[in-house]
């Protein structure tokens, strides 16, 4: 076995291949502008190659390796073999076998699934400790003699503290985790996990597996990415091009959906039905009540000749093609083909010859009929039409009180002038998705999905239908009014009946005692959730009654700077601004950025804002107010205690909520 120094002298070699590998990037650009046939494909052949070299140089600096599998002879398909793992692959000298090994392909997968119960013919594991770009040391498991234990590398990375925006673990991915990374791309899965559980992180490294295994597939089709708000975009964002991986959309559903400015809001009642399953029947039937009975037949001059489609005929094209249900707008233009092809027979018979120049300016003839009997239109009109509260088909599926609750209060004078809410963009993805399916992706990753309101996992559904999907999400962490209490149903509204659901069960962010805490408040959000144990043993929980919250939330601080690492200060939203300026008059730096890209350590958030972060201390100031707030405050108080990584202070002026069941009174 090698000693360090050896091990250093490798990462020579692995930094002279990135070198060769960009090297030979950049000269196959210059050599694919002068060698491709002609001007289009050296365009793309430029532009790949640009991109592959933009895309090396760019890769952050960080170890070239992680990991190192040595094989038996024993090893079917890898005898005596040895192979550095790391991030990306790095090509060998003079065309001989890669350097380092990516962590996505086949062999790297023993690296993560080998026991000593289970060798996978590895004789060998070892893990490498790095300092920035420094080579520190290594750990062996000597799997084939049957030794496993406790990686010190591991628990040190897993308790590392944290500052900035989220990392990948490519090198410390564990096995349950694995599985679900490298699950197969036609599968959709749906991981329910506790709060730290690592969902996140598994979701992003399957956007790179998936677009490492199935490159081709997924380039064309797309892999998408939803997070519930931008500062957890921004936290995670930084994630996939770690990995290499830059051509992944990552966005918010509010966001995807966003075809007009959102300027207007809702009610709780009218967002609660607007989400309502039962608006998919209720815009459907009123975008089909648009469509006419035929009153007259259908009359187009044709030079010196007249063509007509009877009342009767129109009446059975219409009706054939409503039974065919196909999307409104091309039911639209199959009913156009339908009443072109009995004009051209008619005029075939009189001895016209239909070309296509004719058959174009007859389908654009009949336009005016076919307005009369199935109308184009806007998704805008369509909802502008049910909000307006006129009595209409959508009757048939919403009671008055509803109709009455949907029903702006202030009518706008026109569709141009309608202000939209955030609800709203939903039932318009709808109506759009009747009129006409949308792109769909080949995978697309849904974080926080219990969030989702039955009407918002139909627009999820509707852009994986030929794809793939991974949820992701924690029914213990529902905070909307809609939010999910199964999964089974959710992942038949999301178009995956056939999704299995895994649950994640090891905590990687919230030490125990935290969870400990946590899990008094669990009982009472009535949720069915497995039971999560936490890695880590370390950590701290203060529980701190003061007398004036924002003095109280300033020492807290004040102390929380002694220690290493993020800082988030988290608190019911109408508390932000004053405890913001309590601690700006205290002289405290309160610039951060939630998402802790601006590099500094302090963040003061609204509770809010809190899901699927996390900071390495977390004051949670005032629970009472966090969890009166709002419908499920109690499941908001639940998100934001379990965002800290090594310390959590609760600082309260208040009565604890009575679900906290005697938590320990600092003194
Ligand atoms: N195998 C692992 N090795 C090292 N760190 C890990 C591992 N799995 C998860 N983590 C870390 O644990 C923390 C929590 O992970 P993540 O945010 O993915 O959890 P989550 O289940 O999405 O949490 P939440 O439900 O609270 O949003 C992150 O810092 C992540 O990097």
């Amino acid at each position: 076995m090698e000693t360090l120094d050896d091990e250093r002298r490798y990462v020579e070699r692995c930094t002279a291949g990135l070198r060769r590998m960009l090297d030979g990037a950049r000269n196959n650009v210059i050599v694919g502008e002068t060698v491709a046939g002609d001007r289009y494909s050296a365009e793309r052949l430029g532009r790949h190659l640009k991109s592959l070299a933009k895309e090396l140089s760019e890769e952050p600096e960080g170890p070239p390796f992680f990991g190192r599998l040595d094989f038996g002879q024993g090893s079917a398909e890898h005898p005596g073999r040895a192979y550095h793992i790391g991030r990306r692959h790095i090509t060998g000298e003079h065309g001989g076998p890669p350097v380092v090994i990516d962590w996505r392909a086949p062999v790297s997968r023993a690296f993560y699934r080998a026991s000593a119960r289970d060798p996978q013919g590895v004789e060998v594991r070892r893990r490498f400790g790095w300092s920035g770009s420094t080579l520190t040391g290594f750990e062996d498991e000597r799997l084939g003699r049957g030794e496993q234990g406790e990686s010190k590398i591991l628990a040190a990375e897993i308790e590392r503290p944290r500052v900035g925006p989220m990392r990948d673990i490519v090198a410390t991915i564990q096995p349950e985790q694995d599985d679900l990374v490298r699950a197969e791309l036609d599968t959709s899965i749906c991981v329910q996990g506790a709060p730290g559980t690592g969902k996140t992180a598994v979701g992003l490294h399957r956007a790179a597996y998936l677009l490492y295994a199935h490159r081709k597939r997924l380039e064309r089709s797309g892999v998408l990415v939803l997070g519930p708000n931008r500062a957890f975009l921004g936290y995670i964002s930084a994630v996939l091009p770690a990995l290499g991986e830059v051509n992944v959309e990552q966005t918010t559903l509010e966001r995807l959906l966003a075809t007009v400015p959102v300027t207007g809001s809702d009610s709780v009642e009218a967002a609660m039905l607007k989400h309502d399953l039962r608006m998919a029947e209720a815009l459907r039937r009123t975008l089909y009540g648009r469509i006419g009975k035929p009153a007259e037949p259908v009359a187009v001059a044709d030079g010196s000749a007249r063509w007509r489609v009877g009342e009767g005929e129109l009446r059975r094209i219409v009706d054939d093609t409503r039974r065919e249900s196909l999307p409104y707008g091309v039911g639209r233009e199959r009913v156009r083909a339908r009443v072109v092809a009995a004009i051209q027979r008619q005029a075939e018979a009189r001895g016209h010859t239909a070309n296509a120049a004719w058959t174009r300016r007859i389908g654009r003839a009949v336009t005016p009929a076919l307005d009369a009997v199935w109308p184009a239109v806007k998704p805008e009109e369509v909802l502008y039409e049910l909000l307006m509260g006129r009595p209409g088909p959508a009757d048939q599926v919403l009671n008055a009180a509803e109709r009455a609750a949907l029903t702006w209060a202030r009518p706008p004078r026109s569709v141009k002038s309608a202000r939209w809410s955030a609800a709203d963009l939903v039932l318009l993805d709808e109506i759009a998705g009747l009129i006409e399916r949308p792109g769909g992706y080949g995978h697309v990753i849904v974080d926080e999905a219990q969030d989702l309101s039955p009407m918002e996992c139909r627009a999820v559904a509707r852009r994986s239908e030929h794809g793939s999907l991974t949820v992701l999400g924690d029914l213990a962490q529902g905070t909307t009014p809609w939010a999910a209490t199964s999964w089974p149903a959710r992942m038949e509204l999301l178009g995956k009946p056939d999704g299995q659901v895994i649950a994640l069960t090891t905590g990687f962010r919230v030490p125990a005692v935290v969870v400990e805490l946590a899990n008094t408040l669990l009982a009472a959000l009535r949720v069915e959730v497995p039971a999560t144990r936490s890695y880590r043993t370390d950590g701290r929980l203060r529980v701190t009654g003061v007398a004036e919250l924002d003095k109280g939330v300033v020492a807290a601080v004040r102390e929380a700077f002694t220690f290493e690492g993020s800082i988030g200060v988290i608190a019911a939203d109408a508390h932000v601004e004053a405890l913001t300026s309590a601690l700006w008059n205290d002289g405290v730096d309160v610039s951060g950025d939630v998402s802790g890209d601006a590099g500094r350590r302090l963040s003061v958030l609204p509770a809010s804002l809190a899901k699927g972060l996390e900071y390495d201390h977390v004051i949670v100031a005032e629970p009472a107010a966090i969890a009166r707030a709002e419908r499920r405050g109690l499941n908001r108080l639940y998100v934001a205690l379990t965002r800290a990584v090594s310390r959590l202070d609760v600082v309260h002026a208040e009565p604890l909520p009575p679900e906290f069941s005697h938590p320990p009174e600092a003194t």
